[in-house]
């Protein structure tokens, strides 16, 4: 029998459409997983109506003149203005949803984080830890969902949540 009919009752197969990674939408919550469920789902799988306690994100930073630390291991000094990092970033954004190229690539070699060396992987986290906009932004994500510009005291972002 194929994965797809032994899923249990209330679960559909999904494919993210910015990693191309396989997940699975509980019909009931509309929350995702990315492991395979084994049971049917209810209203209270997974998570509290609180939503998640962690989340695990990647991120891809373009930082700008007024960022709190203009330097990366990418460029001693960061002089483009605000609104260049913006349209910088929504380019890379373009690029990934388009299919063009992937979240982790273009991380690696742009990002002003030095998660880029992890293709921007952050680990999971918890409330609490990240500047409050990339929490709020995060947390608010579904899995395998990319998020538009988030401005934070380190630069501009997009974020990639993958658990
Ligand atoms: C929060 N964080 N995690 C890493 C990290 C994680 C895993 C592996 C390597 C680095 C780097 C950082 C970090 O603060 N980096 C800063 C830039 C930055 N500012 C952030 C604000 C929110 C989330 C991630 C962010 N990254 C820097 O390099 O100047």
């Amino acid at each position: 029998m194929s994965e797809e009919e032994q899923l249990p009752t209330g679960w559909e197969k999904r494919v993210s459409r910015s990693t191309g990674q396989t997940y699975y939408l509980n019909l009931l919550t509309k929350e995702s997983q990315w492991s395979i469920p084994t049971k049917p789902a209810s209203e209270n799988t997974g998570s509290t109506n609180a939503g998640p306690e962690q989340v695990q994100c990647s991120h891809l930073l373009v930082k700008h003149e007024k960022s709190r630390r203009p330097s990366s291991w990418r460029e001693e000094r960061i002089s483009r203005s605000k609104s260049e990092a913006v349209d910088i970033i929504k380019s890379y954004r373009e690029q990934i949803v388009s299919g063009k190229a992937s979240f982790a690539e273009l991380a690696q070699k742009y990002s002003d984080c030095s998660s880029a060396k992890r293709g921007g992987d952050l680990g999971p986290f918890t409330r609490g830890t990240m500047q409050k906009p990339f929490e709020d932004a995060s947390f608010a994500l579904k899995i395998g969902e990319l998020s538009e510009a988030i401005h934070t005291d380190s630069g501009v972002h997009i974020i990639l949540r993958t658990a």
